[in-house]
């Protein structure tokens, strides 16, 4: 099994063409190794999002290379590709996560079914239990704030245990209290299950319970903060990118 969960090599990312092209990754190279949980941060329109988005397979870039869990995916086809996310990664995204029509408990128990198991009811009541959503077992997406959206998809992450979980500002919607527990949660993914977490965040609360930061500015990696750092640390690090000349 391999080490390094992600990987990109010099991936460049674009929208538009022509003169309204606008470079989104230019040139990142990082790898997420496997037990580690890493914060992504980054003035708005950095490109976290786009890096996210790569990495976990759901936008292709340019140019350049992505590779999770060993499997490289240039050249994979679009139900390749669907098929590992399925199977291998988790996402805690704020705007896309859930089947509308399935209840939070069918929800959990999705990305298992489809992969052919059942997971134990006691398995998806436990893991709803374990995000404060018990009393929501029956509730369909469009009956819960997002907040609890994300909760719900952090559940699913609890229980198919894929090999790395992206999550899109986990805590963004979320009170202090609940983030805490958040936070907690996609911990003890990594200190428990040696599962792989890649956090974007603009929260320096949040991304100080990270092994590691890596900042973004203008498409690029600028800083990679592999110690542990307090909350006020990173607010000083991120404040200097924002401030930053070009
Ligand atoms: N669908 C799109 N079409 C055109 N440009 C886009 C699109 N999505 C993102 N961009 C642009 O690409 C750049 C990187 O965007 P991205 O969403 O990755 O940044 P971000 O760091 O996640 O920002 P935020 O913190 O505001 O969410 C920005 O300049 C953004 O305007």
């Amino acid at each position: 099994m391999t080490t390094q969960t992600v990987v990109l090599r010099d991936v460049r990312a674009t929208y538009g063409t022509g003169d309204r092209q606008l470079v989104a990754l230019d040139g990142v190279s990082v790898t997420f190794e496997r037990g580690t949980f890493s914060a992504v941060m980054g003035p708005s329109g950095s490109g976290k999002s786009t890096l996210l988005h790569c990495a976990a397979g759901l936008d292709r870039p340019v140019t350049g290379s992505i590779t999770i869990d060993g499997v490289v995916l240039d050249g994979l086809t679009e139900d390749d590709v669907t098929r590992l996310r399925r199977d291998r990664i988790g996402f805690v995204f704020q705007a896309f996560n859930l089947v509308s029509s399935l209840t939070a408990e069918e929800n959990v128990a999705l990305p298992a079914r489809l992969a052919g198991r059942r997971p134990p009811a006691a398995d998806v009541a436990a893991a709803l239990t374990a995000v404060g959503l018990a009393g929501r077992r029956r509730h369909r997406p469009s009956e819960l704030s997002g907040g609890e959206q994300q909760r719900v998809a952090l559940a699913r992450a609890l229980i198919s245990r894929p090999a790395v979980v992206f999550a899109d500002e986990p805590t963004g919607a979320l009170d202090s209290v609940t983030s805490r527990s958040i936070l907690d949660l996609l911990r003890a993914l990594v200190d428990e299950h040696r599962q792989t977490v890649v956090m974007v965040t603009h929260d320096p609360v949040a991304a100080a319970r990270a092994d590691r930061i890596v900042f973004l500015a203008d498409g690029r990696i600028t800083d990679d903060a592999r110690v542990p750092l307090t909350a006020e640390a990173i607010a000083a690090r991120t404040t200097h990118q924002v401030v930053k000349p070009c």
